[in-house]
């Protein structure tokens, strides 16, 4: 296994300039002090809301993603994911709306965010600041401010954990800082396993970055489960290692995307699959999975890798660090720097000349 510079952490860090790794390091103390942020904010009263809606887009969406599939078996609300400028015509004051942007500066979500104050929604911001930090507050709403000072990807943690606790205060919720505890400790034995300083020999994270370097990774979570990891995952690769990379979910993908492994033989050899594994995965799912893979083995490369954690949060955050850290290494395998990601930039500013 020729691992070089994953094993040399000074030339790690070297290509670091954002601070990426020691972000990903830090997450396990971020998760508490997210869930501390919430303290005694005033916040809004309980109405008969039908639904929570969180708005936002990258980073800061992925949080509502992972809201909706942690709430759906503990919530009587539904929870739906918005990442667009609009609003679905059915929010008004019966909604309650996150709007989250850790940068406050993301036009899509400050255009949501007007939209729902519009129709009267009561809104929550978790911002680290700008604009959204600047309306929200100027409205009187409540505003949720998070540490700025690093990526919005490297956030995750200030990013969803203050949904949960505003809604155990608002009484949604129950046992949720033991539930966040449990998530803080065992992330901080897998960064003992996942990190720099651990040798490619016994870090999982290193050795799929090993698998995954010059291929094109298509990752598979279920329904239910895993399937903001896959999600986040792609994201991931996309913004870390400046990468294509693709997710599906199972059942779904067994609907379609496997038959898709016959030709081009070329692309194919170049595909590596990560299917995701949870506990509570349905049966049924468990079993396509395994069937899925004695079939598609023959044609891709493929590993799985299996949620670990005493808690439901802790086991969807034990493979979302897992990809974190992958990507970043699959970043290193390549020579670039996690961190910065030009196109957006060069993007947002192309846009702003419209404004
Ligand atoms: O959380 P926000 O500041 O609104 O950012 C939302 C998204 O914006 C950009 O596109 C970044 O590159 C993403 O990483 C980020 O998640």
């Amino acid at each position: 296994m020729v691992s070089g510079v994953l094993d040399n952490p000074r030339e790690l860090s070297a290509l670091d300039s954002m601070g990426m790794f020691q972000a990903a390091w830090n997450l396990p103390e971020q998760c508490e002090k997210a869930w501390s942020l919430v303290g005694e904010a005033s916040l809004p009263e309980v109405a008969d809301w039908r639904q929570i809606l969180v708005t936002g887009l990258g980073g800061s969406a992925i949080g509502g993603d992972l809201l909706r599939v942690f709430a759906a078996d503990k919530l009587h609300l539904p929870v739906l994911v918005n990442r667009d400028y609009t609003l679905p015509w059915f929010v008004n004051k019966y909604t309650f709306v996150f709007a989250v942007s850790y940068s406050g500066n993301t036009e899509e979500t400050l255009s949501a965010y007007d939209a729902a104050r519009e129709r009267g929604a009561s809104v929550v911001a978790i911002t680290a600041g700008g604009k959204l930090g600047e309306k929200a507050a100027a409205d009187g709403q409540t505003v949720i401010r998070v540490p700025g000072g690093i990526a919005p990807r490297a956030a995750t943690g200030y990013l969803f954990i203050p949904m949960v606790a505003v809604l155990e205060r608002l009484g949604f919720f129950s046992g949720m800082q033991a539930e966040v505890e449990g998530l803080s400790a065992h992330l901080q034995e897998l960064r003992d396993r996942y990190g720099p300083q651990t040798a490619t020999r016994e870090n999982l994270a290193k050795q799929l970055a090993l698998n995954l370097q010059g291929r094109l990774p298509v990752i598979w979570g279920a329904s239910g489960t895993t399937e903001v990891v896959a999600q986040r995952w792609k994201g991931q690769f996309n913004e870390n290692a400046k990468a294509p990379a693709y997710w599906n979910v199972f059942p779904e993908l067994n609907h379609n995307e496997v038959v898709g492994f016959e030709q081009p033989e070329d692309l194919l050899g170049r595909i590596w699959i990560i299917i995701l594994k949870d506990d509570a995965d349905h049966p049924r799912v468990r079993l396509r999975m395994k069937i899925t893979r004695e079939m598609v083995s023959k044609a891709a490369g493929l590993t799985e890798v299996f949620a670990s954690g005493p808690t439901e949060l802790a086991r969807l955050y034990s493979l979302i660090y897992l990809g974190d850290y992958a990507s970043m290494y699959v970043a290193a395998l390549a020579g670039i720097d996690p961190g910065p990601v030009r196109v957006i930039d060069y993007l947002k500013n192309e846009l702003a000349k419209h404004e």
